[in-house]
């Protein structure tokens, strides 16, 4: 199934719910994506004085804006924009699924420069999230119990490159109980650039 038949938003059922209606916003995802690319730009540049303090001047008049609209958990939309890629979120990089079954999944990942480490290599940080994000998602996905990531262990095998479009996978190895074993990889074209193995454990009751 290919996530280019419109079935992404069912891929994207984060926590195993879909969300009520109107939870989507074409114009929120828009400026999550602008944010996105304000991030990539704003590692990137390297402006004058009085741009760089236009830009502050302009970044804090949307502070401004937006601070009237803060809301709880509950009735946050950034991050729950399921049937857009990324999210609405600004935070974990932004990943197309391509395919998912329930127990695993097949998706891309481009790292903008905003996810720089050093000497044009992706932060290792960065790419603990996306594992953290993709494998909890497949732990989590629709019809299981909710968990959390107790262990996330992290093999980088080659230096991850920025702004290259590659292959992130995740699938279920084992369920022991309450634990579950999600073994993830990335790679590009050619190589296997980092695997990783996510143990992540079923809320009880008192925990959810
Ligand atoms: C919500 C889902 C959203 C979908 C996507 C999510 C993506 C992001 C996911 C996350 O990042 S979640 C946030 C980060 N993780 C946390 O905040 C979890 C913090 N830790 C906890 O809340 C508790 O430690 C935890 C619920 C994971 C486990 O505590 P419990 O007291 O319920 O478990 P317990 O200690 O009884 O252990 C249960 C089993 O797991 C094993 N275990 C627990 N932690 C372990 C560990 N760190 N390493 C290895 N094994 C571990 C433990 O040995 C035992 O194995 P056995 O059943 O075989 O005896």
């Amino acid at each position: 199934m290919s996530a280019a038949d419109g079935v992404r938003e069912h891929y994207n059922l984060w926590l195993g719910r879909r969300q009520p209606p109107g939870t989507e916003d074409p114009d929120f995802t828009r400026l999550a994506d602008a944010v996105r690319r304000l991030q990539d730009q704003f590692t990137a540049s390297r402006p004058p004085p009085a741009l760089a303090a236009h830009s502050a001047d302009t970044i804090e008049d949307l502070v401004a804006a937006l601070a009237g609209y803060q809301v709880g958990e509950p009735d946050q939309v950034a991050g729950r924009q399921f049937a857009a890629v990324g999210r609405g979120q600004t935070f974990v990089p932004p990943v197309e699924i391509d395919t998912f079954d329930g127990d695993s999944v097949t998706a891309r990942v481009s790292f903008g420069r905003f996810y720089l480490g050093s000497n044009g290599a992706v932060h290792g940080g960065a790419i603990s999230l996306l594992f953290d994000d993709l494998l909890g998602q497949v732990a989590n996905a629709p019809g299981k119990p909710r968990s959390r990531t107790a262990s996330l262990s992290v093999d980088y095998r080659r230096v991850i490159p920025l702004e290259t479009e590659l292959t992130v996978t995740a699938h279920t190895s084992r369920v022991e109980g309450r634990k579950v074993f999600v073994s993830g990889a990335l790679r590009s074209d050619r190589h296997l650039l980092a695997e990783a193995e996510g143990l992540f454990v079923r809320l009880l009751a008192d925990q959810q």
